[in-house]
């Protein structure tokens, strides 16, 4: 601690004052609410009653003084990344010249990709869907669109063969190749690509449903493990992963016990809503007491979500381009972003 002038009572008086400790530099540069929140003033578009109206139509419960505070600075912050990697892109067009595409003159632009991670039920989806409609709001980049990696993770049937039931949601139980492919392509600037696509209902890929992305502005890309830094190949050798392609990316970070308690609420609320389709996987959970549903809730995060947190989850947080810090309450509290 940084010792004060100002503390220097008769009982301070005697102390020799300690070495001055100098806080180790951070790739980062750490804000709390109250800064981050104080660029609001600086973020043109404020909402206008209609499209506050729209984001509760989301159907996400999320306080408005957070979208106003956090949200809102965050997709301007993003405004001016995506404008400025266009203005890159106009230089490595002058660059190239005529040699850009091998000669086929100027390079177009691809969709800007961001990555949204961290844990299950962290609230990466709610800030993914809430970025998605701010960002849409801004003249230069209209088209956004989302895609969650669970559209990735192997079949029900694959994961049985590869004895990857208890593994849902660890880097090993989806297709990284596909996904790093889809990303890829995405990337190169292909007219459409498309993605297989997870049912939560059914708790497995849908099949002969394919989720098709042609040419947006911005690509948002969320799930756990988008941060993961790529396996090795067969032969040993390093490959290019899912975050090479990444324009920008956010971790949603919180302390362990207030996403479990987050999980078990979702759950508690799915048991009264979804769970109820006949034709969902978790049905068994309404015939039974809550007590014992949520029972089965706890396990699954002590033994699935929690251990793939803290084994695969949060050692990618440092790689984001941005770590939202959030407090019990879902709530906000210090945003770290990247230097350059
Ligand atoms: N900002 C928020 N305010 C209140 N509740 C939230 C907020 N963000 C997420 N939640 C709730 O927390 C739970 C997990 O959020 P969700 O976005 O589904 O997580 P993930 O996509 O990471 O699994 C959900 O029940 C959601 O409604
Ligand atoms: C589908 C998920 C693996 C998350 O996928 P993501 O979109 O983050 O790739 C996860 O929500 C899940 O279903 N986990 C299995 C354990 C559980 O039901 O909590």
């Amino acid at each position: 601690m940084i010792t004060s002038p100002t503390r220097c009572t008769p009982e301070h008086a005697t102390e020799r004052p300690g070495p001055r400790r100098v806080p180790e530099p951070s790739p980062y540069v750490d804000l709390t609410r109250a800064e981050w929140s104080a660029l609001r003033e600086r973020t043109p578009l404020p909402l206008t009653a209609e499209e506050v109206e729209r984001l509760r139509g989301l159907g996400d419960v999320i306080d408005l003084d957070e979208v106003r505070d956090v949200y809102l600075p965050l997709s301007r912050l993003l405004n001016l990344y995506v404008g400025a990697t266009s203005n890159l892109r106009g230089t490595l067009n002058t660059f190239l010249g005529d040699a850009g595409g091998n000669g086929h003159g100027a390079q177009q632009g691809t969709p800007f990709v961001i990555g949204v991670a961290g844990s299950v039920a962290v609230g990466k989806s709610t800030v993914a869907r809430l970025l998605q409609a701010l960002l849409a709001r801004w003249p230069e980049h209209p088209r956004v669109e989302r895609v969650t990696t669970d559209g990735f993770l192997y079949p029900m049937k694959e994961l049985q063969r590869r004895g990857l039931t208890s593994r849902k949601g660890f880097p090993e139980s989806y297709d990284r190749r596909a996904l790093t492919k889809f990303v890829a392509d995405i990337k190169a600037g292909k007219d459409e690509v498309t993605a297989p696509v997870y049912s939560h209902l059914i708790y497995d890929i849908v099949p002969d449903e394919r989720l098709v992305v042609r040419r947006p502005d911005i690509l948002i890309v969320e799930g756990l493990n988008v941060l993961q830094p790529a396996l090795p190949g067969k032969d040993g050798r390093t490959r290019v992963g899912l975050a090479d392609y990444f324009d920008f990316s956010v971790y949603v970070d919180a302390r362990p016990e207030d996403i479990e308690r987050w999980y078990l609420n979702r759950f508690r609320k799915l048991r009264e809503t979804a769970f109820q389709n006949p034709f969902s996987y978790f049905r068994k959970y309404t015939q039974v007491s809550e007590e014992e549903a949520l029972e089965y809730a706890q396990t699954m995060w002590r033994t699935i979500n929690k251990p793939n947190l803290l084994e695969n989850v949060a050692p990618t947080r440092g790689r984001a381009t941005l770590v939202v810090r959030k407090g019990p309450d879902h709530k906000v509290t210090k945003l770290s972003l990247r230097k350059l």
